[in-house]
């Protein structure tokens, strides 16, 4: 078998959403595709009404496939200090026509306010590495992790767009969503991460500086975040952008001219138009950039600002991560 399935950007393509269908008769809820986590979740009838609000969610007791897999609970923190928790359902989960008959879906049964008031997905879909999966005392398999054993190849792939509509695809590598060839690096999966070194960065038409950067590809993280000396080399090219406290990082003159961002992969050098640096409006005339300092975070995070400018192919069975210009 092998699927695909249609990658919505929300706004300032603060995450990718993609339509996913749980249970009998399904519910199609857009749910952020996430390759830094591990954990499918959704928002549920389990939640108190307030935290539903603006949501569409699932409800276990209204799906005839539903099964309580009895004991098990989750309760999952991201990077941004932003949560969940619930209980577990076993139950049908169909992405981009490729059916899992018992997946675990967690349900939610408490969120935190950033996913209340972020209504443009009603859960996510962690597409990393098992070891990672918050299910208590028994983790459980990702829907990738399920899906595989229907998967001509152990791959899937993300082609993510600047504002507008791209895909995720799986068991399958179509030529046509990229241009050249894949260079691959391999993964070191001990964190649960889709982890791997980089070669070393340039600034726009700067030098190419080689030095490996230890990096996790991370669709469900918005932004860049690397060692504070490349950022600040970054900046120092970019006139009138400060590190501003207040704004939680760089920002600059939203007339600035941006310069490219170049990120080494093996021989391969993948490179970020400065145009997709400029994220979105601060306040008045400044602007938020797409790459920020990873200081506090305890590692680098490629998150979509690259993601969205290449072809990336997700090897599980290796592992191994490859890009591709986009
Ligand atoms: C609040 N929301 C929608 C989040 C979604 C994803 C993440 C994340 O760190 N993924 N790797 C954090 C927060």
């Amino acid at each position: 078998a092998q699927g695909s399935v249609t990658a919505s950007p929300s706004q300032y393509d603060g995450e990718y959403d993609c339509p996913v269908t749980v249970g009998t008769p399904g519910v199609t809820l857009p749910l952020d595709f996430d390759t830094g986590s591990s954990d499918l979740w959704v928002f549920s009838s389990e939640l108190p009404a307030s935290e539903r609000s603006g949501h569409a969610y699932y409800t276990s007791s209204s799906s005839s496939t539903s099964k309580l897999d009895s004991g098990e609970t989750w309760d999952i923190s991201y990077g941004d200090g932003s949560g969940a928790e619930g209980n577990i359902y076993i139950d049908k989960v169909t992405i981009g026509g490729i059916t899992v008959t018992s997946q675990a879906v967690e349900a939610a049964e408490s969120v935190s306010s950033e996913f209340v008031s972020d209504t443009s997905n009603d859960g996510l879909v962690g597409f990393a590495f098992d070891s990672i999966n918050t299910a208590s005392p028994n983790h459980v398999q990702t829907w990738f992790g399920n899906a595989e054993a229907q998967l001509a190849s152990p791959v899937f792939t993300a082609n993510l767009k600047k504002g507008k509509a791209g895909n995720y695809n799986f068991g399958y590598i179509d030529s046509s969503e990229y241009t050249g060839s894949i260079t691959y690096a391999t993964i070191n999966s001990a964190n649960g991460f889709w982890e791997f070194s980089a070669s070393g960065y340039a600034v726009g038409s700067g030098a190419f500086s080689s030095q490996s950067i230890d990096v996790i590809a991370d669709t469900g993280t918005t932004l860049i975040y690397l060692p504070a000396a490349i950022v600040k080399a970054y900046y120092a090219k970019v006139s009138g952008s400060s590190n501003s406290a207040s704004a939680g990082g760089y920002i600059f003159p939203c007339s600035a001219t941006l310069p490219s961002l170049t990120i080494g992969i093996g021989s391969y050098k993948a490179v970020v138009p400065g145009t997709f640096l400029n994220y979105a409006p601060n306040t008045g005339s400044t602007c938020f950039g797409g790459l920020q300092s990873n200081a506090g975070i305890g590692l680098s995070i490629l998150g979509d600002v690259f993601l969205k400018s290449q072809f990336v192919v997700f090897n599980q069975g290796v592992p191994k991560i490859g890009f591709a210009p986009g």
